[in-house]
């Protein structure tokens, strides 16, 4: 069992995140991975794969949106899923989380979580304070869901 945090990140603020995910996730193997170093066949059927993407005009990155067709062609069955997005706190600020998400699950992956949000003060960033507190307890909430559902399999 082990997770894989999926990130892209241009000012280093969704990179935080995704560290922060992990560092949650604790007994879990967790290791973070830029989304162009990632490949499918580092994942096996009970694994967690978590995505993250700053939000980019109202979507997730390209290179995001590259990686997510590409996996949604080999398939992600067996594999539990996550997703998470960095915006900034406007009134529309568009989505790329749930886009990830339905993504994951068009491949085929089983959602454990709903798309999260973190936020940032303005393009470069900062993170938002608590921020990478919430990423952590977000991981450790991952951990547990991951748990459960290995319990599940092995009934
Ligand atoms: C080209 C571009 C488009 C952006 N579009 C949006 C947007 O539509 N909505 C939003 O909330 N933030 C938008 N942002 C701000 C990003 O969310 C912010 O730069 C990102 O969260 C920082 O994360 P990073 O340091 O990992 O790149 C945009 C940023 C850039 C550079």
């Amino acid at each position: 069992m082990k997770a894989l945090i999926v990130y892209d990140s241009a000012y280093g603020n969704t990179k935080a995140i995704a560290e922060a995910v992990a560092s949650g996730l604790g007994t879990a193997n967790a290791s973070t991975v830029p989304v162009a170093r990632f490949r499918r066949a580092d994942l096996s059927v009970g694994d967690l794969l978590v995505v993250g993407s700053p939000i980019n005009g109202w979507r997730p990155t390209p290179k995001t949106m590259e990686t997510l067709t590409a996996v949604e062609s080999e398939g992600l069955m067996g594999v539990l899923a996550a997703a998470f997005d960095t915006r900034v706190k406007l009134f529309i600020h568009g989505d790329a989380a749930g886009k990830i998400s339905r993504h994951l699950k068009k491949a085929g992956a089983t959602p454990v979580s709903k798309p999260m949000p973190f936020y940032v003060g303005g393009t470069e960033g900062p993170l938002l304070p608590g921020e990478t507190d919430r990423a952590k307890t977000w991981g450790a909430q991952l951990l547990s869901l991951m748990k459960s559902q290995a319990a599940k399999r092995s009934q």
